[in-house]
């Protein structure tokens, strides 16, 4: 589906962290589509050189980067290298992230710190070396990526709950501050999405595992899970022309799962149990 406007994204740079896979990926291709130049930045070398094969095979103009977003100093390296390619950043996206079922009472400092280090730190770092051009070029999009409503709760995954509320307390905060600069800060809450890394972080280990993400599609109005297409879609919105007043916001791309339910059990509550789904054991 081309919902948008053919070369929507001409001459812009995009940066994407964690673009190799999953919806990163997804989204430098939608990115890429529209016209944009985009740079994805991971850890694994092999990663990157797939998903620039691919992109180029669809006729995106991809780069790549090798990078640890927990690493202050790479960081910077890598967006002066962006700068010098491309002379300037018009959109980031700070997609990056790590994530494993830890019940809170077994999971260690250093569990807690590993994923707090990607999602939040890396999404600091990377912003805190693109604004001094954005702000020098008259302006730009910084696009987080967080995860549908992360106040409301997800036993087994503190440490990624801690880290994409912290995400949004930056999205708003950087709203207000450099708004003044033409910058515009939002994010963008992907429902339950079965990506490979999705399946493998949120359901290996846990005992309700494999029907996690059954459960997940029960409890969604729409009656299906994301799709990496949809989070990239919504992207493309929030960081094009036609969304210029809209900044500090947290766009939830989850067919309403994160919607207010009365309690109540699966089985008998009519908000839940969608008619659409199947009905199965779990
Ligand atoms: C708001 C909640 C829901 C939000 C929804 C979000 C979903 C997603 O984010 S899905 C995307 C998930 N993607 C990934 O996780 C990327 C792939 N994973 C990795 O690259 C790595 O597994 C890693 C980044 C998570 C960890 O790599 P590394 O930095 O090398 O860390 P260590 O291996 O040294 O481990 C540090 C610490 O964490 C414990 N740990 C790591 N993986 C797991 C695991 N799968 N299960 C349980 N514990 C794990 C590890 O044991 C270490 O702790 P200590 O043993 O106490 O030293
Ligand atoms: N899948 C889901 O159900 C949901 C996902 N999300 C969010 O969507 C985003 C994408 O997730 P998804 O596509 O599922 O997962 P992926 O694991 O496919 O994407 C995460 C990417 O981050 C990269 N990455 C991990 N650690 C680092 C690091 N230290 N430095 C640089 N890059 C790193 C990985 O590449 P490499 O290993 O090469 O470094 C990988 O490409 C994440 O922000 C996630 O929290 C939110 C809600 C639900």
């Amino acid at each position: 589906m081309r919902c948008f406007a053919e070369g929507l994204y001409n001459s812009r740079t995009v940066v994407i962290t964690g673009g190799a896979t999953g919806i990163g990926f997804a989204m430098a291709r939608a990115f890429g589509s529209y016209g944009a130049q985009v740079v994805i930045v991971s850890r694994k070398e092999e990663r990157l050189a797939a998903a620039e094969r691919r992109l180029r095979g669809l006729g995106v103009e991809a780069e790549t980067m090798v990078c640890d977003v927990r690493d202050e100093a790479q960081v910077k390296r890598v967006v002066e290298q962006v700068v010098d390619r491309f002379a300037a950043v018009d959109v980031l996206v700070n997609n990056a992230a790590a994530n494993f079922w830890s019940p809170a009472e077994s999971m260690s400092a250093r569990s807690f710190r590993t994923v707090v280090e990607v999602d939040l730190y890396g999404t600091f770092h990377c912003a805190r070396a693109v604004v001094p051009h954005m702000i020098d070029q008259g302006g730009g999009c910084i696009l987080n990526v967080t995860t549908t409503d992360p106040h409301r709760g997800f036993p087994g995954f503190a440490h990624a709950a801690a880290a994409k509320s912290g995400v949004l307390g930056l999205t708003t905060t950087w709203a207000r501050e450099w708004g003044h600069h033409g910058i515009r800060v939002n994010s963008i809450g992907p429902g339950p999405t079965p990506t490979e890394a999705g399946l493998n972080g949120m359901t290996v280990g846990r005992p309700d595992h494999p029907p996690s993400f059954e459960i997940q599609m029960r409890r969604t109005p729409l009656g299906r899970l994301a799709t990496p297409d949809d989070t990239a879609s919504a992207a493309l919105f929030l960081c094009s022309d036609a969304a210029s007043f809209i900044t500090g916001v947290n766009l939830s791309v989850d067919g309403g799962i994160s919607l207010p339910v009365p309690s109540g059990d699966l089985q008998s509550d009519p908000f839940i149990a969608s008619p659409r789904t199947p009905q199965g054991d779990d």
